[in-house]
Formats: C-alpha cells, structure tokens, sequence
C-alpha cells in the first residue's frame, strides 16, 4: 500500500528543505511549484489560458510567460490571484494525479506531495495525512525576503496572499516547528517517518 503525505506551510517555511531529506532517503517527492512553472511552458496547456487572460503584458520577447511580472499582479490583487487560480489549479490537479499513479505502479510505500496552497485548494482529500511545517511570522520573513531579495512589503504581501498559519494548525495531522537549525529540522522529519510507519 502507498501512503500520500501532503506537505504544506507557507511561503519560505522550509518545504524545499525537507524535500532535500525525504529524496535523501529515496521518498519521492512530487513537486507542485514545479508542476506549475512546466504547465506555464509555452506551447503548454496553461500557457495559452494564461496569455489569454493576463495578455501581453507577461509575455517576455521569446513568448515565454515572465513570471516575476504575472507574481507582481496577482499578489498584489486578491482578485487576479484567484483567476490565476482556477485557471492552473485543476491542471496542477491533473497532473499530480498522473504522477501519483506511476509512483503507485512502482510500489512506492510513501509519496509526498509538496503543495504550498494544499489546504487553499482543497488538495488534502488526495492525500491520506498531512505534515504542515510551521514558522512565525517574523522568521518567515526574514528567511523569505533573504532567500527571494524581497522588500519587505512584498514579501508581506505574498505571506498574506495565503492561508493563515492558525487556520493551516486546525487542518494539519502533523506539524513541524522550523524556528530552529536545518538539524532540527530533519531531526523532527525522522521522528515523523517512524510515526507514520506505525500508523499507516
Ligand atoms: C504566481 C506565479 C506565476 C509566480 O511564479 P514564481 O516563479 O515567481 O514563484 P513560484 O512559483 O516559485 O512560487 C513561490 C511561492 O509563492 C507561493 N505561491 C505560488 N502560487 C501561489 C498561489 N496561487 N497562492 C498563494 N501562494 C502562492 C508559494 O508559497 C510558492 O512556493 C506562480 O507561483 C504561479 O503560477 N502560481 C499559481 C499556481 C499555483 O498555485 N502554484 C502553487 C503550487 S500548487
Ligand atoms: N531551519 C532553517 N534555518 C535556517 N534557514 C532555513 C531553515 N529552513 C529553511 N531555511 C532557509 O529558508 C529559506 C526558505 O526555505 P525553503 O526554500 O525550503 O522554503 P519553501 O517552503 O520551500 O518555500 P516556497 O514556499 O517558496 O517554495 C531557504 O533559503 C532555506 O535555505
């Protein structure tokens, strides 16, 4: 049997880093920030909508989809954001699924599915648990505006672009706390690999 691990958490809160551990350890890991820049690749389904809806104004000289510039509009409009959304969602949907399916014929026992809007589209009823990792405000945006040469009211608005923390903590089965070292946190991750062991 395969068990499905949603993992979530906010922008910069360290999803990325525990992929680095869970791939270490051959758990293969679905990444949905991926799957959506390729469906945005041009002559990619998600491409023309895209175009269709935002025009020329996110379309670089080679045609490709500048993404810098589509990320500036929709979080910055809440509005924008969630066109954005119901155009790529179900693509991304689609394709996790296909990618599920073929970890599922190789008998994976544990797949992950990095998801950072997991809960904001309603991707846990895919999954069969789900890992939130966790950090404060105050260090996701520090973390976040190190990481991405953010200023600081853009990062802001990115991390309000998305669900609350608190909101996250009510839907998760598992939460990590990474307010403290890289170890701790895969210290945290192996403690969790045993849990679910036991438990699915
Ligand atoms: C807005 C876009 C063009 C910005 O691209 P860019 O390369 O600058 O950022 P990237 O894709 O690496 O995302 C960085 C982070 O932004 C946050 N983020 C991305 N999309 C969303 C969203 N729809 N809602 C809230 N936060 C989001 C996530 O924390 C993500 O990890 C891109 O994120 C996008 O197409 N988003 C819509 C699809 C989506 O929901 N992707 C998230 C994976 S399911
Ligand atoms: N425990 C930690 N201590 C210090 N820095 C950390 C820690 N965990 C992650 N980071 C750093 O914080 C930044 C954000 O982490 P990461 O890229 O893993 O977040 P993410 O959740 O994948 O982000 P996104 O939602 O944008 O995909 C990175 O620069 C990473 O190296």
């Amino acid at each position: 049997m395969t068990t499905i691990l949603g993992l979530t958490g906010g922008i910069a809160s360290g999803k990325s880093t525990a992929d680095i551990f869970f791939r270490e350890k051959h758990i293969p890991v679905i990444d949905c920030d991926q799957i959506a820049h390729d469906i945005l690749n041009v002559g990619n389904k998600g491409y023309e909508l895209v175009k269709k809806q935002f025009g020329a104004q996110i379309i670089n000289e080679d045609q490709s989809i500048n993404r810098s510039v589509l990320g500036q509009i929709v979080f910055n409009d809440a509005k924008q954001l969630d066109i954005l959304n119901k155009i790529t969602h179900p693509l991304i949907f689609k394709e996790i699924q296909a990618k599920i399916a073929l970890n599922k014929v190789a008998k994976k026992p544990l797949i992950i599915v990095d998801a950072p809007v997991l809960f904001e589209a309603n991707g846990q009823k895919y999954c069969d648990c789900t890992l939130l990792i966790a950090i404060p405000e105050s260090v996701q945006l520090k973390r976040l505006m190190l990481r991405d040469h953010l200023s600081r009211d853009a990062a802001l608005k990115r991390i309000r672009s998305q669900m609350s923390l608190s909101q996250k903590e009510k839907l998760a089965d598992f939460v990590i706390n990474n307010v403290g070292t890289k170890q701790e946190l895969k210290y945290q991750l192996e403690q969790l690999l045993l849990k679910i062991k036991e438990e699915y």
